[in-house]
């Protein structure tokens, strides 16, 4: 199973993902997207990602606003693998 992150580890992962919050055992971003149907499109990047990952993340869709929340369920807190998810999140964000 992965491990959970240690406190100092979690520190050090969010220095490098400014835009996400940690909310007790999860880390949370919320983006807004131009248009409903762009915002469709990028949950369906993220969605084939997360598959390809194997690693998925609770994502609520109001409008063009989305709102990530990643843990892994399995180990009850935050992995390496949230961590990846982040960045690849971050990644597949369209310029604005
Ligand atoms: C069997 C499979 O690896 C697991 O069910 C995966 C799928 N996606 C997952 N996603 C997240 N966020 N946490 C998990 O523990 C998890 N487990």
């Amino acid at each position: 199973m992965t491990e959970l992150l240690s406190n100092a580890e979690i520190d050090d992962a969010l220095t490098g993902l400014p835009e996400w919050t940690l909310d007790n055992r999860s880390i949370t971003r919320t983006v807004e997207l131009p248009t409903f149907p762009v915002a469709i499109e990028f949950v369906s990047r993220v969605a084939a990602a997360a598959e390809a990952a194997d690693h998925h993340p609770d994502i609520d869709i109001r409008w063009r606003k989305l709102h990530f929340t990643l843990s892994t369920h399995s180990a009850g807190g935050l992995t390496q693998k949230d961590v990846r998810l982040a960045h690849e999140i971050d990644s597949l964000l369209p310029d604005d």
